[in-house]
């Protein structure tokens, strides 16, 4: 995961940088988490790719409600945007991908003799699959995960098939970060540190949000009987459940959350999606 500290100098950085290379490419895939559609965007990025044709990849569909997945494919294509899911670990959706890639390309192409290689580039919010997808797209091991501020080294133009090219390095975007509740969606998907707040406080908000909105889930995956009025009660049923209980009968808050989220991360309690269309304006 991507540990950087967003700071005003850095952004106006990679704003700049992202620019620089809008000016290369032809389009701009955009990577977004399928379970957080909506927090997974940087708050500038329409500004930024402003009259680009751009593409959103609803990515790591695999751990995301997939009817809700549909409606988010819906809201984005009627703002204009093309969008549509995807599973960078298995390859899901690459085809569909190439496919409008392609049409894309051509639709530059139709009228020129010589024929331009149809350039692009990738961006997005921390941990939401940039790499993955890269390797995806030149089925290979090329781009690295791991820290990389925003920093390039000459631009490295990756050859897809059907004379298409991709910039070896993905824009990565600040996240929103004045809303709380984006805090916490970034927060429970991996895409920010856990710091935001504690672990078992970060686990209860999921848990409540898991209770109102996937209860069945929730009571398969940890065995409960019902779910309970409050978050902190079906954390702690959770927990003596997962044995996760210290001496003196004390419940172990920090080892259930630390459970709790690395399940919802991993899609061990099913496929779940934290914002829907219908709550967004
Ligand atoms: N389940 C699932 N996991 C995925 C998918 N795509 C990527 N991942 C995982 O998500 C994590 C982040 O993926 P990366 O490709 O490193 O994401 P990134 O956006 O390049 O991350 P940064 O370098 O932090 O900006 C890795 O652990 C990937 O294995 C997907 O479609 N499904």
């Amino acid at each position: 995961m991507n540990n950087i500290n967003w700071y005003p100098g850095h952004m106006k950085k990679t704003r700049e940088l992202i620019q620089q290379n809008l000016k290369l490419v032809d389009a701009v895939i955009e990577v977004i988490d399928a379970r957080i559609p909506l927090s997974s965007r940087n708050p500038i990025i329409d500004e930024l790719i402003k009259g680009k044709p751009q593409l959103i990849v609803l990515n790591k569909s695999d751990l995301a409600d997939g009817s809700v997945s549909k409606e988010w494919e819906n809201y984005f294509r009627q703002k204009g945007i093309r969008a549509f899911s995807m599973n960078c670990m298995s390859g899901l959706g690459i085809k569909n991908l190439f496919r409008i890639l392609e049409s894309m390309s051509e639709e530059k192409n139709r009228d020129r003799f010589m024929q331009k290689p149809f350039r692009l580039m990738i961006v997005g919010v921390p941990n939401v699959g940039k790499s993955s997808l890269i390797n995806r797209m030149t089925g290979k091991k090329s781009a690295q995960t791991g820290d990389r501020p925003g920093v390039t080294k000459g631009k490295q133009w990756l050859k897809l098939k059907n004379n298409m090219q991709l910039l070896d390095t993905p824009g990565i975007l600040w996240p929103k970060f004045e809303d709380p509740k984006v805090g916490l969606d970034l927060a429970f998907c991996g895409c920010i540190k856990d710091e935001v707040l504690d672990v078992p406080t970060l686990a209860m908000e999921l848990i409540g949000i898991l209770a109102e909105n996937y209860p069945q889930m929730l009571k398969e995956r940890y065995k409960l009987e019902e779910t309970a009025e409050t978050p902190l009660e079906n954390m702690e049923s959770i927990a003596v459940k997962r044995g996760c209980i210290l001496p003196g009968k004390r419940i172990d808050y920090e080892r259930i959350g630390r459970i709790v989220l690395d399940e919802f991360r991993g899609g061990k309690i099913g496929r779940i999606t934290l914002e829907n269309p219908g709550q967004s304006k």
